[in-house]
């Protein structure tokens, strides 16, 4: 079943096209995470589906209904990149206050523990710090316990423990059914946590599938080492997608069979050092999808 449905959408602001025919299907119960670069159009997608705006084009459902309509509002959690909170409350007063606006809330409590905000619960929120601002968003979201999630660069700001604190309910929330949509930056994070992964890029989908298909997209493996090899020798070896060769001889190649091509070098006998070989990593992935040049180049 999906959650959240967007058919054919389009958005534009004057004459910036921010969504071009953006069709995108959240499944129900699943923790998704939506990549691409600054200005890709991410957190307008996220406008849309919690009823800020209306599309220029096409049709957004969630919960099956029109995400602009009260009933469908209250069962919708929004963590935005940048909240308004309540400077002289409290975070205790600010979660009680929320949750006064929801059906069925999560105990005041048990939001804070979920945001890691007990040992602030009595601060005022103009208090905080930053890292602390983004948790008490955190917990204003979930308090009026939505089936659906959608968080904005969760953990932009937070320090280790606290980013952590947050993967864990991320965890919880999941086990409990709930709906998650989320945009990051930290690729590593999204490489964890996530069940599925959306990349955009200029207003539309440019890949999607588990993390696991969007790794093996960018290629099997990168294998990185120096030698005398130039960039055309490099490219030659076989089984290279790609190579880049610095001035000092760092030679950086993806392969999707590094043992064929470790093998080729040792026959030929061309010395090498600093051997690495590492799996493609989600942030490669993206890297390759979102700028299919990057790695060709020769850098200096
Ligand atoms: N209210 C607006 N008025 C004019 N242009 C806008 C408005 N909101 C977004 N845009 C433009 O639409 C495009 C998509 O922006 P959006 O904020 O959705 O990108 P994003 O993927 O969330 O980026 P980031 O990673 O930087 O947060 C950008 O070119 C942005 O400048």
């Amino acid at each position: 079943m999906n959650a959240i449905e967007l058919t054919d959408v389009d958005k534009t602001f004057g004459k910036v096209a921010a969504l071009r025919g953006l069709s995108l299907d959240i499944r129900a119960g699943e923790l998704t995470a939506l990549l691409g670069p600054n200005g890709a159009g991410k957190t307008t997608a996220i406008s849309l589906m919690l009823g800020l705006g209306a599309p220029t084009a096409g049709q957004v459902r969630v919960l099956g209904g029109n995400p602009r309509q009260d009933d469908v509002r209250r069962r919708v959690g929004s963590m935005p990149q940048e909240s308004a909170l309540p400077p002289a409350l409290t975070v205790q007063e600010a979660v009680t206050l929320f949750a006064r606006f929801y059906p069925a809330p999560l105990a005041v409590e048990q939001a804070l523990a979920l945001a890691d905000l007990g040992s602030v619960a009595t601060r005022r929120a103009g208090t905080l710090s930053g890292g602390q601002k983004r948790r008490l968003a955190f917990a204003l979201a979930v308090v009026g316990n939505p089936e659906v999630l959608l968080i904005d660069e969760p953990t932009t700001g937070m320090d280790a423990q606290s980013r952590a604190a947050f993967w864990a309910a991320m965890d919880d929330l999941k086990a409990a059914g709930r709906t998650i949509l989320l945009t990051t930056h930290y690729l590593e994070e999204a490489e964890r946590a996530a069940d599925r992964v959306v990349v955009m890029n200029a207003g539309a989908v440019l890949a999607d599938g588990t993390p696991e298909q969007l790794r093996s997209q960018a290629g099997g493996a990168r294998v990185r080492f120096t030698s005398d090899l130039v960039l055309a020798e490099l490219q030659r070896l076989p089984g290279v997608d790609s190579a880049a060769v610095d001035a000092r001889g760092h030679a950086d190649l993806r392969t999707r069979t590094p043992e064929v091509l470790l093998t080729t070098l040792i026959r030929q006998d061309t010395p090498f050092t600093e051997l690495e070989v590492s799996r493609a990593s989600l942030e490669d992935a993206f890297l390759s999808l979102t700028a299919p040049t990057a790695h060709q180049d020769v850098t200096a």
